[in-house]
């Protein structure tokens, strides 16, 4: 055991779910009021939706930016003035001409702890419901993403990644409690996978599950299917906002799959850690 998975501890985990709009500073404003709000509420970690820009391709290049660059100087600021882990959502970032879906994560003193730019990018077809080729527009990010707090270690997705079990595996071997993943389902696969997914990277992990989503717009061209979430591991009810992670250390200990793995016979492994 690490010493971070020493630190077990009660916190409150606030999850922002905010509609979200083409309007960007209204965006900006409403962040810097609601994480407000929940840190007036006791958060001290607090999670973030995608932007709708993740949903509309075509205008990624129109809100992307650098890394410092508006969006993430004004989360820093907030992370700061509220003294707080702030997960900012993802928005989409230009780096070297090319387009990234990234999530960038700031701590109390409003530093910058990592930038995760999702790993899997969302092409897929269902015929007559929803396609989408993230891959015409965005590139891949090549590095899992951990960050430690006072509480908790956290590994962090993005949406899509989320359907991947590998990543949240690696990140339970890496010791992280807390998977987070600012999203946005749609209507078609939200109702069918949205929380099945959380069920799922939380019970195999043993792990608690956060997702925040946007608000779902009815008027927008892309609606998104909402149900921000924190579930647990054991009795699989979404659950209040304060992970308990003696709980958690709990249900690791009398359910011992970590420990009785077979790595003698399988073994999920990292194969490149690359940057970005
Ligand atoms: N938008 C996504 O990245 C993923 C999604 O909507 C899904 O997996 O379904």
């Amino acid at each position: 055991m690490n010493a971070v998975t020493r630190v077990m501890s009660k916190f409150r985990l606030a999850v922002v779910q905010l509609q979200v709009s083409s309007d960007k500073a209204n965006n900006l404003s409403k962040v810097r009021r609601l994480v407000k709000e929940a840190a007036g509420q006791g958060g001290k970690v607090v999670l973030l939706p995608v932007r709708r820009s993740e949903c509309f391709l075509s205008f990624f290049s129109k809100y992307a930016e650098k890394i410092p660059g508006e969006t993430t100087q004004m989360l820093s600021e907030v992370a700061k003035e509220n003294k707080l882990h702030l997960v900012g959502g993802s928005i989409p970032e230009e780096d070297g001409g090319k387009l990234y879906n990234t999530c960038a994560v700031f701590g109390p003193e409003g530093e910058l702890i990592l930038k995760h730019r999702k790993i899997h990018l969302f092409d897929i077809d269902v015929p007559g419901k929803i396609r989408f080729q993230e891959s015409e527009t965005l590139s891949p990010g090549n590095s899992l993403s951990t960050f430690d707090t006072p509480f908790c270690r956290v590994g962090v997705g993005i949406c899509y990644d989320m359907r991947f079990a590998e990543l949240a595996q690696l990140y339970n071997r890496k010791g992280c409690q807390l998977l987070v993943y600012p999203g946005a389902f749609n209507m078609t696969t939200g109702p069918a996978h949205w929380e099945l997914l959380q069920r799922a990277r939380a019970l195999d992990n043993q792990t608690y599950v956060a997702t925040a989503s946007p608000a779902r717009d009815e008027a927008a061209s892309y609606v998104a299917w909402g149900h921000s979430t924190v579930l647990y591991v054991l009795t699989l009810h979404v659950c209040g906002p304060t992970p308990d992670l003696q709980y958690l250390a709990d249900v690791r200990q009398q359910i011992p799959i970590s420990s009785q793995r077979r790595d003698d016979l399988y073994a999920v492994t990292a194969v490149q850690q690359g940057s970005g």
